[in-house]
């Protein structure tokens, strides 16, 4: 779990280089107690047919995810409305953004929408998913790229955006 956090931390440095970010912006939302950091072991039975899904469509909500598929394939992420396979490699890990990387960069970067298709035997994957100080305000970061057209998201905690979409959850 350190070593993922570490991971992380370092994924964020070079997020704030990629976005010529002075340094330790992204991380600095992460110090705090309340930033959320959760390890999942998934086990994916096989599934009753071609059709049904193993885990349906969706974007991880928080920050970044990092993702470890075994050798057995199903991750797949929709591109233009296409869904694409993504080849699973073992020792590889995967960077998955979630909703508040696209409220952070003004949609400059987005969060992809994915599914575990049908699965024809067992598979596993580990999933660190991560998120800020859920006090603290998640907005548009101060980086040309993503100001470069007005914010589309009004700043929101991220205790705020979560009862939003818990609402958003229930009534669909
Ligand atoms: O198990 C996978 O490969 C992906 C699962 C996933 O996207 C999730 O749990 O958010
Ligand atoms: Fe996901």
């Amino acid at each position: 779990m350190l070593k993922a956090r570490q991971l992380i931390s370092y994924v964020h440095n070079i997020v704030d280089m990629a976005l010529e970010l002075d340094e330790n912006t992204l991380d600095k939302n992460y110090t705090n107690d309340d930033a959320l950091f959760s390890l999942r072991l998934t086990k994916y039975l096989p599934t009753k047919n071609e059709e049904q899904l193993a885990f349906g469509e969706h974007q991880d909500f928080l920050g970044f995810t990092l993702l470890q598929n075994d050798n057995v394939p199903g991750l797949e992420v929709n591109v233009n409305q296409t869904w694409f396979r993504v080849e699973s490699k073992p020792d590889t890990l995967l960077l998955v953004g979630g909703e508040y990387i696209e409220r952070w960069t003004n949609n400059y970067w987005i969060s992809i929408l994915h599914r575990v298709a049908a699965v024809k035997q067992l598979r596993y994957s580990v999933l660190f998913f991560t998120g800020p100080d859920m006090n603290s305000f998640i907005q548009t970061l101060p980086c040309k790229k993503c100001r470069q057209q007005q914010s589309k998201y009004a700043p929101i905690t991220g205790h705020e955006h979560l009862k939003q979409k818990s609402i958003a959850a229930t009534r669909n």
